[in-house]
């Protein structure tokens, strides 16, 4: 057998950036414009979910610890990354940004709000920081059996990028049972629709973080939409979670 290369080694998912690159973003964007949500298919190899995921038990990478039950926000923790970002999100959190650009743009531009986000994803963060917003909003989280994440919306401030991404570390039905990604959309005058993703470990979705245009009547309606997560049955869900804005 011939050996593998040192980049195969140590990187048997390539460049994340590729990875990330080579998603069907045409398909995407349809299913994020249609739904308001959409699973991108594997990006991560199993072994680098698990080197995400350890990345937990390292609590100098962390600014701050949520115990979710005590904030009511569910059962379960998570953790904020400080900025000093480890390089696989920084990486993940950079790659995906220009293929959410022109979603991001397009709800907009068809709910006649300002577009405040530019090309370089930097400067979109610095003004973030000058607002006001100048914390890391990147998160791991970890849910062991009994633990759920309450129907909310992760909107810091002013500063908002309208869609937001999680990457399953853990393998639905081997890792764990139960934890399906759930969202829910208000509809104008009518009671709410409910959706659910089963997220496969190293797959990432692409979500709506506050509110997305939905076709009505008279052209576009704001359709205020939120996540969670269901309550896991058993096992340990693990997931990393990607937000375009800066917390505050
Ligand atoms: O664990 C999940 O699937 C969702 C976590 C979450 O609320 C988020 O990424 O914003
Ligand atoms: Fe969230």
């Amino acid at each position: 057998m011939t050996p593998a290369t040192t980049t195969e080694a140590t990187s048997p998912d390539g460049s994340l950036t590729a990875r990330v690159d080579a998603a069907d973003w045409g398909a995407l964007t349809d299913e994020v414009n249609e739904y308001g949500s959409a699973l991108t298919g594997p990006l991560l190899t199993s072994g680098r979910c698990r080197e995400i995921a350890a990345l937990y038990d390292d609590a100098e990478r962390f600014r701050t610890t949520v115990d979710m039950a005590r904030h009511r926000f569910g059962s379960g923790q998570y953790r904020y990354f400080t900025h000093d970002l480890p390089d696989a999100v920084r990486e993940l959190r950079e790659a995906f940004y220009p293929h959410l650009l022109p979603i991001a743009r397009d709800w907009a531009a068809k709910l006649g709000r300002s577009a405040p986000w530019p090309d370089d994803l930097g400067r979109w963060l610095a003004t973030c920081h000058r607002a006001g917003q100048a914390k890391s909003a990147q998160i791991l989280l970890r849910y062991g059996a009994g633990d759920w994440n309450a129907l909310h919306r992760d909107v810091f401030g002013e500063m908002v990028f309208p869609l937001q991404v999680v990457i399953g570390l853990d393998a639905p039905g081997v890792d764990f049972t139960g934890g399906e990604f759930l969202m829910t959309e208000q509809r104008p005058r009518a009671q709410s629709r409910g959706s659910s993703a089963t997220l496969p470990q190293g797959h990432a979705l692409v979500f709506t973080t506050r509110d997305r245009p939905v076709a009505s009547r008279r052209g576009w309606s704001v359709g205020p939409m939120r996540h969670g997560v269901s309550t896991v049955r058993s096992g340990v869900r693990r997931t990393l979670g990607l937000v375009f804005h800066e917390a505050s």
